[in-house]
């Protein structure tokens, strides 16, 4: 029997690959605590849908470890005091935690990491949550990389670290220690908007495995052509368990690595490579918002600075809502109300609409996703945004305007996304479903559709929509020469 080590459990729920647990169960007797504090997010605390996935997550976790003979220690309130108090209480040699990276967690990390220093205790930390830790890859003169394609060569050259064994056991502390129970967090919302998301997903870390496997068996041969096409689902809805450390990417990696060289399979090598380089896409956002902090409110490149942003409350409502009049759009903004996640192309197709459509400021809608995602993350989400409004990473040497109308002909061709999600819409040929407001009168009649009464006509016509935002980029590069 060693002595206690505590371990602050983070952004990390899971036994496999948990580096800060399985070197504290090595040098000690491991204690694992999770602190609920709201404060140390700042800005940043749990949107309604995460808090539904935390509560879930938590509760799986708690009783995996119960079930190897230990017992997850849970508090809410003021960080530092709780550690503090749980310092003095349980008396542990060391704190171990896995790492973050979002630049205000960072600043908050080295206080706690000073303040429990200087009461002699030993402190290690170590990456759990990805491939390459943010400083790990840049340019030959140092800097960081602001271009996708350079980082993710570069990468390539890099090993990736090993993950360490899954926990199989725990052992307790002599003393009893106080704990809250995962109902005491008041995760869960008090009127119940969440029954979709419930049957959408497993939000355990079994679940993610399975998820993981299922996506391996049936949709990964496919996943390079099929991933742009939401009906097809050939995705693997694995960002939420990434997000919350419900998975380890590391372990994917190696995983499929190593599958890649078993099977001689240029074809597996070659999906499996689509799918890591998503990984690396994940790595490049909390790169570039670890480099350059003021991403969350800031363009990262200057020149969108002074972009003129309109204010437009019916407008952003009927966003929300998925009341815009266009399909594809509305079909996307349902899908994520309903189950907290939206496909990548529709996210791409929905966010493009609010900014460049509507004109509304990128940080609105971050913050509605950050609100109704369940893969809500700071680094994935700020990236998706800047990058959409034409302000972040993206080497495309024009300003570029998604047109809602062609991309749903072309990835969503027979409209099945749409009439999942936009049921009003499943009468309607699919001639027209991808813009209602172009079909013959006798042909709504026929579907049951009254334009404006049961489906909303279009809230902004596209062509002068489009001709708007190009005016206003135009407008603000002309204003950067004067
Ligand atoms: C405006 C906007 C906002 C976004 N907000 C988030 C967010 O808050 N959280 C989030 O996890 N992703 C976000 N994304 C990125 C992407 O849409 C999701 O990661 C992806 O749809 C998740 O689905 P999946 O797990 O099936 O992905 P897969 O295609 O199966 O990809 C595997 C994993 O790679 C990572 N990944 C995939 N695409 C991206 C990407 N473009 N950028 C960074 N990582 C990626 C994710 O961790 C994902 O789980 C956003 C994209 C946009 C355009």
């Amino acid at each position: 029997m060693g002595e206690p080590i505590l371990v602050w459990i983070r952004k990390d729920l899971r036994l496999v690959d948990n580096p800060a647990l399985f070197h504290a169960l090595k040098d000690g007797i491991a204690v694992p605590v999770y602190i609920y504090d709201e404060d140390y997010e700042r800005e940043w605390s749990l949107g309604g849908a995460s808090k539904w996935w935390l509560h879930q997550a938590l509760s799986d976790f708690e009783s995996s470890i119960h079930k190897l003979g230990g017992k997850l220690i849970i508090r809410y309130g003021d960080t530092w005091s709780q550690l503090h108090e749980l310092i003095h209480e349980i008396k542990p040699k060391a704190i171990y935690w896995n790492r973050r990276y979002e630049p205000h967690i960072v600043e908050k990390d080295q206080q706690i990491e000073r303040m429990t220093s200087s009461k002699k205790l030993d402190v290690k930390t170590f990456n759990a949550h990805l491939l390459h830790e943010p400083w790990e890859i840049a340019q030959k003169n140092g800097n960081p990389y602001k271009v996708f394609t350079a980082y993710y060569k570069a990468t390539q050259k890099q090993l990736v670290s090993n993950p360490v064994p899954k926990i199989t056991q725990f052992s307790k502390i002599e003393r009893d220690v106080y704990t809250e129970s995962v109902s005491d967090l008041k995760l869960l919302p008090t009127i119940n908007w969440t029954h979709t998301i419930e049957k959408t997903w497993n939000a355990t870390e079994n679940g993610g495995i399975s998820l993981f496997k299922q996506f391996l068996k049936q949709k990964m041969m496919s996943y390079e052509s099929g991933r742009d096409f939401p009906a097809k689902s050939i995705h693997s809805s694995l960002s939420p368990y990434f997000a919350f450390g419900q998975l380890s990417p590391r372990v994917l990696y190696h995983y499929l690595l190593k599958k890649a060289q078993t099977m001689h399979s240029a074809s597996f090598q070659r999906q499996s490579e689509q799918f890591l380089r998503q990984l690396v896409w994940r790595d490049f956002a909390y790169h570039l918002l670890y480099h350059f902090p003021d991403t969350t409110v800031s363009s990262l490149n200057p020149l969108f600075t002074n972009f003129k942003w309109e204010k437009h409350e019916k407008h952003f409502n009927a966003w929300k809502k998925g009341q815009t009049g266009y399909p594809l759009v509305d079909a996307g903004m349902r899908q994520l109300w309903q189950t907290g996640f939206m496909h990548n192309r529709v996210r791409m197709v929905t966010s493009s609409f609010l900014v460049k459509h509507l004109l509304i400021h990128w940080k609105e809608g971050a913050q509605w996703f950050w609100d109704t995602l369940v893969d809500a993350d700071l680094a994935n989400n700020t990236l998706g945004w800047q990058w959409i409004a034409g302000s972040g990473a993206d080497a495309a040497p024009y300003f570029r305007i998604f047109n809602p109308i062609t991309q749903s002909e072309k990835f969503d061709h027979d409209a099945e996304y749409i009439k999942m999600w936009v049921p009003e819409l499943r009468n309607l040929p699919n001639t027209y479903i991808h813009k209602p407001w172009e079909t013959p009168q006798n042909v709504l009649n026929e579907a049951g559709i009254q334009l404006g009464e049961t489906y909303p006509f279009p809230i902004v016509e596209h062509k002068a929509a489009r001709a708007r935002a190009l005016e206003r980029y135009h407008e603000l590069k002309a204003s950067q020469k004067t």
